[in-house]
């Protein structure tokens, strides 16, 4: 039965719609895969109250969307199954009024054809009986901003009225928690420097959240999330081979033969291929660490700054502040390498090594795929090398890391902040102790540069 039929439902609808909680969908349509995510809350919002979170993750099989730009019917179809999931994780009586958002990160920033992947997905998300808000591809300062929001929202740092505070422990004591997030195509940091005012304007953006004031520093560096800096290093290494690769980011005995164009499809690539007197890539892997190291070292170009501090390529990076959580999906390389949820310096060294020798040991991983498997010497050491000298992450400021899978229920990725953004569930000010008759006070969210448009 729908709200939306008949007076008497209506009126029925409207009361009891005080005690249901509420549901919001978003997709997360990354480089790599889709996931859809249910949120749920409390129908009386206003009085804040309720905590929102997630209910129900469904991972799209196959593809992420822009996998699919040969092809672009599939991409709308591959979402069918998880929106059917969706159907029934929310209340059937709730699906007209039940929004449903799909952003997409930097897989589609890199796509030209972008545009007729996303109405392919549209035809889909608009199909199903939610209340479909939009799709579009996401800003790489906004996935930043959001996975920040993210992050201190579960954390409760924005000391929100009424929050549960079920995770006291791991809750900021230096106000907020940075966000990193270590993605396929890219990859974000996120943080509240003490440095003031932030030198470069494109870097810097304003918030004001429960009645205070935020100042935060976020950049997105495309090109550099795991899939894709394995392709600019293989691009760079290539330039001096002649076709013919040993690897130290590749266990022994891993062999690998790419086409040369499949290499160079993306703008992250720029122009190389012309120059190369061969058409296949082969790449034999042999692993070893510190060389694995020294390969990746190349592409970050720490040669130039125009600013006080630089991260790497010129981007500005204020100095490091205050405590780091790491989202999702650098989680799985994590927790698959070390075994642990927490870093620390030495331990990640030894841990990074001793992949060489777990990759030779499948057995031992039963459950990955085996892209993932092949590419975790270069995954780990990758990411590694992103904080550590790509952030400047050092020793000591390792401690600070948190690698963040769930907070309570819910994934500690943009999503839950785009939500929260578009439903408008922040309020700017501290909402008082009796609630208001209108919303009007919600939500004001205020960034300084024009490229964010919310
Ligand atoms: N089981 C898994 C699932 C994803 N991943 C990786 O996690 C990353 C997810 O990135 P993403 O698809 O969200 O890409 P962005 O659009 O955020 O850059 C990819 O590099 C995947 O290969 C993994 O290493 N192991
Ligand atoms: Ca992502």
């Amino acid at each position: 039965m729908g709200c939306t039929r008949g007076l008497l439902t209506r009126c029925l609808c409207g009361i009891t719609g005080l005690f249901y909680p509420q549901y919001g969908i978003v997709l997360d349509a990354g480089s790599s895969h889709t996931n859809l995510y249910v949120y749920e809350w409390p129908a009386e919002k206003e009085n804040d109250t309720g905590v929102v979170h997630q209910v129900e993750v469904c991972k799209v099989e196959g593809l992420g969307i822009s996998g699919y730009s040969q092809d672009t019917e599939k991409a709308g179809l591959s979402l069918q199954r998880c929106m059917k999931r969706a159907q029934e994780v929310v209340p059937e009586h709730q699906h007209r009024e039940t929004p449903v958002y799909l952003g997409a990160t930097a897989g589609m920033r890199l796509l030209s054809i972008a545009d007729r992947v996303l109405s392919a997905v549209e035809k889909t998300l608009r199909s199903s009986p939610f209340n479909f808000q939009g799709a579009r591809v996401i800003s790489g300062q906004e996935e930043g901003a959001y996975g920040w929001i993210t992050i201190n929202y579960l954390l409760g740092n924005f000391k929100q009225p009424g929050w549960l505070n079920f995770l006291p422990h791991l809750r900021s004591s230096r106000g907020t928690s940075g966000a990193l997030d270590l993605g396929g195509a890219s990859t974000q940091i996120t943080f509240v420097p003490d440095q003031e005012p932030i030198e470069s304007q494109e870097n810097s953006l304003h918030f004001r959240l429960y009645g205070k004031n935020y100042k935060v520093y976020t950049h997105s560096f495309l090109c550099y999330g795991k899939d894709q800096a394995l392709r600019l290093k293989l691009a760079s290494d290539l330039q001096a081979s002649n076709g013919s690769l040993l690897d130290p980011c590749f266990h022994p005995g891993y062999l690998r033969i790419m086409n040369i164009s499949d290499l160079y499809t993306n703008p992250c690539i720029a122009n190389g291929e012309q120059q190369l007197p061969f058409t296949q890539l082969h790449l034999q892997g042999n692993g070893d660490y510190q060389r694995c190291r020294m390969t990746i070292q190349k592409i970050f170009n720490t040669s130039h700054c125009p600013y006080s501090s630089c991260s790497f390529n010129g981007i500005f990076l204020p100095p490091l502040q205050g405590e780091f959580g790491v989202s999702l999906d650098a989680r799985y390389t994590w927790r698959e390498v070390s075994g642990a949820s927490q870093a620390c310096d030495n331990h990640v060294e030894q841990q990074a090594s001793k992949v060489f020798v777990l990759l030779q040991v499948k057995a031992e991983f039963p459950k990955i795929k085996e892209k993932y498997l092949s590419e975790y010497c270069f995954s780990g050491t990758y990411i590694l090398s992103l904080l550590e000298n790509g952030y400047g992450f050092t020793m000591e400021k390792w401690q600070s890391i948190q690698f963040l899978g769930k907070i309570g229920s819910s994934d500690a990725g943009w999503t839950l902040g785009y939500m929260l953004n578009l439903t408008n569930m922040i309020p700017a000010e501290k909402p008082p102790t009796r609630p208001l008759s209108h919303a009007s006070y919600y939500f004001l969210l205020v960034l300084s540069s024009s490229s964010l448009s919310l």
